[in-house]
């Protein structure tokens, strides 16, 4: 029988987060996997994908992008802009969920938006994506309160702070009329001196294999408020990568975030 599903393309298709989406892939009613991409080092070039028997793991071109209708990344940032730069070429709609991104990295990715539909988000699920709108909620409320955000992922995760932590981060700093590069602190070590009254302080544990949880803490006089979200398992990211890339086709160009798919546009600020 004939496939008429829209085809996926998958960046970092063999990593944790890549093996995960093709899961939900295998089973989306709508989406299925079009081609897998993975580094041009990796020891899987050549294999096929879990579930995809037809379809082997190779490095991202052009001409293996045909067929497919969207692309989804999480990857490194190293390769990104060569595959923004590929989506551009081939006027494909992208999902972007690869966290550890510049500034500059950052801005690439949003101006691609010139020229084709992309989404980028650190978080792909609903909790996190309200939560960052709560924490917004409880700076404006709690004028005077500290502000502190603590993040813990598996041992395998590479960038920290984690970009979920800075979101939240940025959250809070936009909210309090801030920015986040001028108030967030992310090392305490020594004779640190009193907190500064503005700070933001984001920090990272490592360990074990969690998916990732996110706590926001406001702390005051006599009284501390704590606002967490646990994933459960990758499997919540993976759904809401689907999601998204189905929440493309067909848009016109354009930057997107998960506020978009999931909360009808609300964002932190609002
Ligand atoms: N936005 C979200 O909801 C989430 C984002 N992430 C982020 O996704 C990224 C990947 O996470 P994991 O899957 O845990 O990492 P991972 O290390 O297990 O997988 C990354 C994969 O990308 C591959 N890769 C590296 N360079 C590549 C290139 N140029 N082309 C194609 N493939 C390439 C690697 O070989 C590896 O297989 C990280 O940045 C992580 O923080 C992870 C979970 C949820
Ligand atoms: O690397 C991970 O695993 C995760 N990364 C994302 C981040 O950096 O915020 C999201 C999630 O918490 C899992």
């Amino acid at each position: 029988m004939r496939e008429s599903r829209v085809k996926v393309a998958l960046i970092g298709a063999g990593g944790r987060m890549g093996r995960e989406i093709a899961a939900v892939l295998a089973e989306d009613p709508r989406l299925t996997l079009g081609a897998a991409f993975e580094s041009p080092h990796s020891p899987l070039l050549g294999r096929s994908v879990s579930g995809f028997p037809e379809i082997v793991y190779e490095p991202l071109s052009e001409s293996a992008l045909k067929g497919c209708s969207v692309g989804i990344d999480f990857s490194l940032p190293e390769g990104l802009r060569a595959t923004v730069d590929a989506f551009r070429s081939a006027r494909l709609p992208l999902v972007v969920g690869t966290t550890g991104l510049s500034p500059d990295d950052r801005d690439y990715v949003r101006k691609a938006g010139d020229e084709i539909p992309i989404l980028w988000s650190p978080n792909m699920s609903l909790g996190v994506n309200l939560l960052a709108i709560l924490a917004g909620q409880a700076a404006r409320s709690l004028g005077g309160f500290d502000c502190e955000i603590l993040e813990i992922h598996h041992r395998h995760k590479k960038d920290a702070p984690s970009g979920t932590a800075l979101f939240l981060g940025e959250a809070v700093a936009q909210a309090r009329n801030q920015l986040l590069s001028q108030t967030g602190v992310f090392v305490r070590h020594g004779l640190t001196g009193e907190r500064e009254e503005d700070a933001i302080g984001v920090m990272a544990l490592r360990g074990g294999d969690v998916p990732g949880d996110h706590t926001v803490f406001f702390l005051g006089p006599g009284e501390r408020l704590e606002l967490t979200h646990r994933a459960g398992s990758r499997a919540v990211f993976a759904r809401g990568a689907v999601t998204a890339a189905a929440f493309l086709l067909g848009r016109p160009p354009g930057f997107a975030t998960m506020a978009d798919v999931l909360l009808g546009g609300e964002r932190p600020e609002e």
